[in-house]
């Protein structure tokens, strides 16, 4: 479990980047951090990942402020993927960046070999390939993969799709997605609104360091002064929704205007349909 009470935080001791942050994240969630450039999101995942202590407040994990953990302590309860792969990736082959880990939380040995051999197979990896010739999207999911293979109850991911195409994005969200459906706590960063409405269950939104909204993916995305203050655009499927409510063509309470999804627009637009064919048959 993470919380965050009443938290400021600073990088230079006198300007607030973060000012009196509180919210909790229950063990199993998948929390999307979503808000403006600036609004202290990546800086909130510092504060997770125990790489920046408050200046005021406290931050939890299971109950033990960060700023009683040492960062082995830390590491092993919270993996963190970088923005950027290549600031993570530090060794001259595969299996040795997917070893890594183990051996710097002391945990070397025939179990941990067996971890990463199996993380080599089910990613399909050359454990023997330089991970710098790799491709952008194998190098994140290299990096993913040397998170994961750990095991670490929480994951903070920082911004996970940035720079892929819509194959690699799919790949690597399978992954977290799967991870989470195994019991995984994710907290992830994305300015991709339709990738946090496909993955994730829990919205906080963020503007200049404080907390706008936070609560259930789709009632955040779909909260109009929530969507003005923090500067964002819902998933296309919502906005189309929105937007058929807003100018009379559907009723604000008709599934086509509650349509969240591709999946969910198709039934309520079939069911639409349905309902206009029976009117029209009379
Ligand atoms: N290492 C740092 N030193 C000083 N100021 C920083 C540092 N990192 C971030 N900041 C400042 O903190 C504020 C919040 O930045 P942060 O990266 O947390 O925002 P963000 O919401 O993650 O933005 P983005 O979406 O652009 O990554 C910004 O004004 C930024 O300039």
């Amino acid at each position: 479990m993470i919380e965050f009470c009443q938290v400021s935080a600073s990088y230079d001791g006198e300007l607030a980047i973060l000012r009196d942050v509180s919210f909790m994240v229950s063990d199993g969630d998948f929390v999307a951090f979503v808000g403006t450039n600036g609004a202290g999101k990546s800086t909130t995942m510092r504060l997770i990942n125990g790489l920046l202590k408050p200046t005021s407040g406290e931050v939890l994990i299971d109950g033990v402020p960060t700023s009683q953990l040492k960062t082995s302590e830390l590491a092993s309860k919270v993996g963190f993927l970088f923005q950027n792969p290549d600031r993570q990736i530090c060794c001259k082959t595969v299996r040795e960046e997917l070893l890594f880990g183990f051996a710097a939380q002391g945990r070397a040995g025939a179990e941990a070999e067996a971890k990463v051999d199996a993380m080599i197979e089910r990613f399909g990896f050359d454990g023997d390939a330089e991970p710098f010739l790799l491709n952008r999207g194998t190098r994140q999911l290299l990096a993913l993969a040397s998170i994961i293979v750990l095991e670490p109850p929480i994951v903070v991911l920082d911004e996970p799709t940035t720079g892929l195409d819509f194959r690699e994005c799919a790949k690597v969200m399978e992954v977290v997605s799967d991870l989470n459906a195994r019991g995984t706590t994710v907290v992830m960063v994305c300015h991709d609104m339709e990738v946090v409405g496909d993955y994730a269950t829990r919205v906080i939104a963020m503007t200049a360091g404080q907390v706008v909204a936070d609560g259930a993916t789709f009632d955040v995305l779909r909260d109009a002064d929530v969507l003005s203050r923090a500067h964002l655009l819902p998933p296309q499927i919502v906005e189309l929704s929105m937007r058929l409510a807003q100018e009379g063509a559907v009723s604000p309470t008709s599934p086509v205007a509650c349509a969240n999804t591709l999946d969910g627009m198709e039934r309520a637009l079939a069911g639409e349909v349905g309902v206009r064919g029976k009117g029209d048959a009379k």
